[in-house]
């Protein structure tokens, strides 16, 4: 299926006719199609080992395309790394780096883009603020409870502001009330920076809470 390319200001990420393969001739997401336009978060939603997180994987960059192609207002990434994608990640158990301070994980990604120490510190306030962990820049990442770190995994991969951001089950990892809680929360929050965002989910009432429009997807294809 030859997925209809859109243009204008409104254009952000277009995915056409994806296919992924880890093995020759296993497909393992076949032939997804569907575009996001900016502002919209979308979830992906369907059972464990549909090929979910490998199409969320392709579009990050950390997946080869066996076909297929994934753009970003009309522009073709194939051939730009992970990291000059400009996306934000998120995964379902944060991967934050565990010896630094949370003031210093949500940072990473402005040290890295070389902003200057008065700047980075105000971002990372301004990005506590949002998460709801206001003063907890010097606190040690390892005496947070899952539902602070993903808070702080969220916090870091939004404060460069991506261009997208991609979250692969982010609240999969808590518990039941915890889950359904940060689900309303980051929902209002993508709202409020107005993020264009693909979630990954099982979980039917997170992607009706999170996402403007669901695509169920199945034994590796994306429906609408
Ligand atoms: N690195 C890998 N090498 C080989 N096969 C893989 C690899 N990662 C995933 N697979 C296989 O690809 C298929 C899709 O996996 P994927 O993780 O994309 O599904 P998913 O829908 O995200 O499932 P889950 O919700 O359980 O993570 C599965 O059959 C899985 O075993």
């Amino acid at each position: 299926m030859i997925a209809q390319a859109t243009t204008g200001a409104s254009t952000g990420l277009s995915v056409v006719d994806v296919s992924v393969a880890y093995r020759r001739d296993e497909l393992v997401v076949r032939d997804a199609s569907f575009d996001v336009p900016r502002g919209e978060v979308v979830a992906l939603l369907g059972p464990s080992g549909c090929g979910k997180s490998t199409l969320l994987r392709a579009i990050a960059g950390l997946e080869p395309l066996s076909t297929g192609s994934v753009s970003w207002a009309g522009d073709d990434l194939v051939g730009v790394p992970p990291h000059r994608r400009e996306f934000g990640l998120v995964f379902q158990d944060g991967q934050l780096f565990t010896h630094r301070s949370v003031g210093e994980n949500i940072a990473y990604g402005l040290r890295v883009k070389r902003w200057p120490r008065a700047e980075r510190d105000a971002r990372v306030a301004e990005l506590l603020d949002l998460v709801g962990l206001t003063g907890f820049t010097n606190r040690a990442v390892t005496e947070l409870s899952g539902g602070q770190r993903q808070r702080v995994a969220l916090a870091r991969a939004l404060a460069p502001s991506p261009r997208l951001l991609l979250l692969d089950e982010p609240l999969s990892a808590l518990d039941r009330e915890l889950r359904d809680r940060l689900a309303q929360e980051l929902a209002a929050l993508l709202r409020a920076t107005q993020t264009t965002a693909v979630l990954v989910t099982h979980d039917e009432g997170e992607a009706e809470t999170i996402a403007d429009r669901v695509l169920r997807m199945r034994d590796g294809r994306v429906a609408g």
